[in-house]
């Protein structure tokens, strides 16, 4: 298990420019984030400010125009496409609105593929599995399909799978976006729990109550960081007008303004 203080993911003065001429946009200007194991930090910020781009360089999909990404210790950008595979393979899980499970295999087999693909046997890989299904709480669903499974228990099944084995940093982009709000809570006590455990995450999202899970927020804007704040500040501040009257400039209160 990883030193709760380790980073795990760092960012530095990183640019990506998506685009050319007069269709080019600066997606991300001049990023600097550490996430340490045993950390959390939501994302929040408009359509088109930057979220999936960040997400997508954390973890390798993509390289920074300048400014480095470094995922557990290894700088991203000096690595050819192999390495930043086998990186993003032992290294990165994702979590996504749409869970993204394979629906002809039960829980066990969805989160025992990705030790399977590393070259872990089919026993140890099982273990493992049902080892991340207990963890995240439905280690008794092992044996059932996706398809007998509730919106909330196949998130965690994705989240299991997202965090076994060696992999310690997720990547979840808007997780609880197909749930209702009592089993996305839920799921993000799932969530918080391997984080707690010594993984590191991003979570974007745009619901203020589900970044109260995180141990901080960043705001993005145009691609910059416009603010970066605790949970306990970021509801507080959404709250009773810390940042403004009626809540942060880009997440108004619906109402506050009457
Ligand atoms: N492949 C691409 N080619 C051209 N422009 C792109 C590409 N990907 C993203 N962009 C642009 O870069 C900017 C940032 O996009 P990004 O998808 O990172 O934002 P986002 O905050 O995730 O948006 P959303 O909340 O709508 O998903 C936007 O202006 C977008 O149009």
């Amino acid at each position: 298990m990883t030193a709760p203080e380790e980073v795990v993911l760092r960012m530095d003065r990183v640019c990506r420019t998506h685009g050319q001429g007069q269709f080019r946009v600066d997606a991300l200007r001049f990023v600097n984030l550490t996430v340490r194991a045993g950390e959390l930090v939501a994302v929040m910020g408009p359509s088109g400010s930057g979220k999936s781009t960040l997400l997508n360089l954390a973890g390798g999909l993509d390289t920074p125009d300048s400014g480095t990404v470094q995922v557990m210790g290894q700088q991203i950008s000096t690595l050819d496409q192999t390495a930043r595979a086998g990186l993003r393979r032992r290294a990165v899980g994702y979590v996504f609105q749409d869970f993204n499970l394979i629906p002809a295999l039960t829980a066990a087999e969805n989160v025992s593929l990705p030790r399977e693909l590393d070259g872990v046997g089919l026993r140890a890989a099982r273990n493992e599995a049902l080892a991340a299904l207990d963890d995240v709480g439905i280690g008794d669903l092992a044996d059932r399909f996706p398809d007998d499974m509730s919106g909330g228990q196949r998130q965690r099944v994705a989240i299991a799978r997202a965090l076994v084995g060696p992999r310690r940093l997720v990547l979840a982009d808007e997780p609880t976006g197909a749930l209702d709000s009592t089993t996305g809570e839920e799921v993000m006590a799932a969530l918080r729990g391997r984080i707690d455990a010594g993984a590191a995450g991003l979570l974007v999202t745009h619901e203020p109550r589900f970044a109260a899970w995180a141990d901080r927020t960043i705001f993005l804007r145009d691609g910059r960081v416009v603010d970066s704040t605790g949970t306990d500040l970021t509801l507080a501040s959404l709250l009773v007008g810390g940042h403004a009257e009626g809540g942060h400039p880009d997440f108004p209160i619906p109402g506050a303004d009457r």
